[in-house]
């Protein structure tokens, strides 16, 4: 097609994601050029090694080592390597050289967003990340530009595909926890350091790059109270589900007053339950969902592929075409804007219902005790139940839902029960999320 300017893409990292947007990059030339008025053309590719068997044939002579040189002239460039250095010094470079920048890694953009950001601004470039959180699906672009007329008041998101595979197979299939672990494994759904998924790295990072988007505040990422599903058991899934909810890991990012008043953010990720009739509920599998409480838009929720080679591809694209129009029409990038500057709140702020499972002393005056304990602490009971199929040996579980109350007054409750007389073992403690 004649007639367009060439727009010089530089794309570093030819793994999963890259390799597939190289890919698009070449198969859809003549339709990208027609949709943003100027075409895209792949300079290079970034590479460790030339020699190395790629997913996608791809013609060889892009493929260089010589990473910096690469970006020096690009008007674009995609980082797709993964890692902090050297991703964060070539974005960097490009930045001050006045390249748009695309990328899908979120553990560069939670640990040194604000600082590339600034550098971005600095030169009126644009810095995109939508594939950082949540893969294919939009959810930067709509918090940033879409809902940028409204207060957003909670951001409720399942952002790690794997977890959510291994606690769907535990809900649905009665897997235990290391035998849905092991498939989720075998299937190469997990990082490859586990820990990253299973013990909530992943989802902090995401947690981290949400907040700061929905609140116009730098949340940095040792801000985000984190806990994995490590300790999840099958106990509590069945409990969980006999109850009408399902354990979800979440990655929550809420507007709160704390008790002196202090309006303030919460960024948190947790296993916790939620109804079976909520939204999240219904995503399985390793599917991702994000689901968005806004003051004059209401609830909105986003779902589909948090992961896979070609979805968070069409992520990047998306980018790309953003800042190739920018290139067409001129002016500055859109700006991450951080001028709110709220205070984070701690968790013992947030205020949610809890489902407390106990092994209590099968003896008159049980209940009653336990009663005058959530009492003194300012909790109140919703619900009571004990189970007849977990009654033996004098000993007996309670199932007890609370009302919604402070996670410091939760925390005083189930130390002060732990202590009591008649409990013998505090077996569960789940927040309830997603509830008016
Ligand atoms: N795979 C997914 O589903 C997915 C989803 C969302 C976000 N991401 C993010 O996308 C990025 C890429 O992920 P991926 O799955 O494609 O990873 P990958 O490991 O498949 O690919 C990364 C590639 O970059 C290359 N690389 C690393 N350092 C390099 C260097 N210094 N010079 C040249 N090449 C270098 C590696 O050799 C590898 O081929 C990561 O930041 C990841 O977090 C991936
Ligand atoms: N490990 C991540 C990959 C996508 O960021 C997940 O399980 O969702
Ligand atoms: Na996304």
């Amino acid at each position: 097609m004649n007639g367009y300017r060439d727009l010089r893409v530089a794309l570093l990292g030819c793994g999963s994601v890259g390799a597939q947007v190289a890919r698009l990059i070449i198969e859809n030339g003549d339709e990208l050029a027609a949709r943003i008025g100027a075409r895209l053309t792949l300079a290079g590719i970034a590479v460790r090694d030339l020699e190395s068997k790629r997913d996608v044939e791809l013609p060889r002579d892009l493929f260089t080592t010589d990473a910096e040189r690469l970006v020096q002239g690009a008007d674009i460039v995609i980082e797709l390597m993964g890692g902090i250095e050297p991703a964060r010094g070539l974005i960097l470079q490009a930045l001050q050289g006045g390249a748009d920048v695309v990328t899908a890694n979120k553990a560069l953009i939670a640990a040194h967003g604000p600082e590339l950001a600034a550098a971005a601004e600095q030169v009126g470039a644009q810095l995109s990340y939508e594939a950082a959180v949540a893969g294919a699906i939009p959810i930067i672009r709509p918090l940033r530009e879409s809902l940028a007329g409204d207060h957003i008041t909670r951001v409720m998101g399942i952002v790690n595909g794997s977890t959510n595979y291994i606690l769907d197979r535990m809900d649905r299939f009665g897997d235990s926890a290391d035998d849905a672990m092991r498939v989720a494994s075998e299937l190469g759904f997990l990082e490859a350091d586990p820990t990253l998924d299973v013990e909530g790295y992943d989802a902090a990072q995401k947690a981290t790059i949400l907040a700061s988007i929905a609140f116009h505040t730098n949340v940095p990422v040792d801000a985000v109270h984190r806990e994995g599903i490590t300790t999840v058991t099958a106990d509590q899934i069945e409990a969980a589900k006999h109850a009408g909810y399902v354990v979800k890991l979440l990655a929550i990012a809420e507007r709160l007053t704390a008790a002196d008043g202090t309006d303030g953010v919460s960024a948190r990720v947790y296993p916790a339950l939620i109804g079976r009739d909520h939204p999240l509920a219904a995503v399985h599998g390793g599917k991702n969902a994000v689901f968005v409480e806004a003051e004059a838009a209401g609830e909105l929720m986003f779902y589909g592929a948090g992961a896979g080679g070609s979805e968070t591809a069409s992520a990047v694209l998306g980018d790309v075409v953003s800042a190739a129009r920018r290139h067409v029409v001129g002016g500055p990038g859109i700006s991450g804007s951080r001028h709110a500057e709220l205070p984070i709140l701690s968790v013992g702020e947030v205020s949610t219902a809890y489902q407390i499972m106990l092994e209590v002393r099968d003896q008159p005056g049980v209940l009653a005790a336990i009663a005058g304990t959530l009492a003194e602490h300012g909790v109140s009971a919703a619900s009571v139940e004990q189970p007849v199929s977990h009654q033996a040996d004098g000993r007996a579980r309670l199932v007890i839902g609370t009302h919604r109350a402070r996670e410091a007054d939760l925390a005083a409750t189930v130390d002060a029960l732990r202590g009591s007389d008649v409990v013998l073992e505090v077996t569960s403690v789940l927040r309830l999320e997603g509830e008016a």
